[in-house]
């Protein structure tokens, strides 16, 4: 897929990874209508990229990802500026495992709500030319992050939802890829949750546990998983996947043989 002229849509795009997702849309010729709570972030950051790339190229909305209305509205407008829409990345993510409703609410309701929204605009049965949405889980949707359990769960199901809607959309035909990004640790600001009691909670005790996984995992760099995003992304063969991002490569995953199977026992043809 090329990208000159398309549509993007990221949340959470202010800082972080979610920013890096959008830079590298924009150097590679797309428009970006970037979704985040934080407002003066937002307006100094779409500053820069005016600076950057053209005043035209993208868009701030404040808007939360816990919110439909906020992220209904967020998706119209996009297309209304912009003339329609190719590309989501459901990115916006917390670690909060005390208030852990609200850690369920953004990780996991928040991409489930950025999915739907997705496809309402894109797939082709509703008069929409296709597209690729791009679900941010992480290494925590495939293995145990034992400061942030709840954490785990919600990455883990935003693994498991994209997977399943990646085989509804082939199955349907909408007309759109559905794919997972899984990094390890990454220099953002997320990691200073990594012990700290007012994130990990109940569970801060373990901090050691998660500094040993830094040491072994190490840390990336915001540009070396945006290069994988980008592959996600362009690359038209991949639907259903999730991409593992660790220091010594990317990786696609490979899934227990029975959940693969199971859509070709209800579609042959897959
Ligand atoms: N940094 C890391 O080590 C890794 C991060 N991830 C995931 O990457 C995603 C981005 O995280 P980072 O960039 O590291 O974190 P970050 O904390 O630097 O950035 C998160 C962004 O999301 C925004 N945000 C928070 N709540 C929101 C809401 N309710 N609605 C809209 N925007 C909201 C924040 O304002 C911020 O701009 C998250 O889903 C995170 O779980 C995955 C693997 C590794
Ligand atoms: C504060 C946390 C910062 C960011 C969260 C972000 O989503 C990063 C998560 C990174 C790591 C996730 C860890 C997952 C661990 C596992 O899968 C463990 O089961 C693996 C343990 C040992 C692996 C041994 C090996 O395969 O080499």
């Amino acid at each position: 897929m090329a990208l000159h002229g398309k549509v993007a849509l990221v949340t959470g795009a202010v800082q972080g990874l979610g920013k890096g997702f959008s830079e590298i849309l924009l150097q590679k010729g797309a428009k970006v209508a970037l979704l985040d709570i934080n407002e003066s972030g937002g307006k100094d950051l779409k500053a820069a990229f005016d600076k950057e790339y053209g005043p035209d190229r993208t868009l701030f909305l404040t808007c939360t990802v816990e919110s439909e209305e906020q992220l209904k509205d967020a998706f119209q407008k996009t297309v209304e500026t912009f003339g329609g829409l190719d590309i989501v990345c459901n990115n916006a993510g917390i670690i909060d495992e005390t208030n852990w409703e609200k850690c369920v609410s953004i990780n996991l309701n928040g991409v489930v709500r950025g999915t739907y929204l997705a496809l309402k605009h894109m797939k082709k049965e509703n008069r929409g030319q296709g597209g690729v949405i791009i679900n941010v889980a992480s290494m925590a949707g495939l293995g145990p992050l034992l400061t942030a359990p709840i954490y785990t769960a919600t990455k883990h199901g935003v693994v498991g939802f994209s997977r399943a809607m990646a085989d509804v959309s082939r199955l349907c035909d909408y007309g759109v890829r559905i794919n997972v990004l899984c990094p390890a640790f990454v220099q953002t600001a997320i990691l200073s949750s990594l012990g700290s009691e007012g994130t990990t909670g109940q569970f801060a005790g373990l901090r050691g546990v998660a500094e040993k996984l830094l040491e072994q995992f190490g840390v990336l760099e915001v540009s070396e998983v945006a290069k994988n995003f980008l592959k996600l992304v362009t690359d038209e063969s991949r639907n259903g996947e999730a991409l593992l991002v660790q220091k010594e490569g990317a990786s696609y995953v490979t899934f227990p043989q029975v959940a693969s199977q199971l859509p070709s026992i209800l579609a042959p043809s897959l």
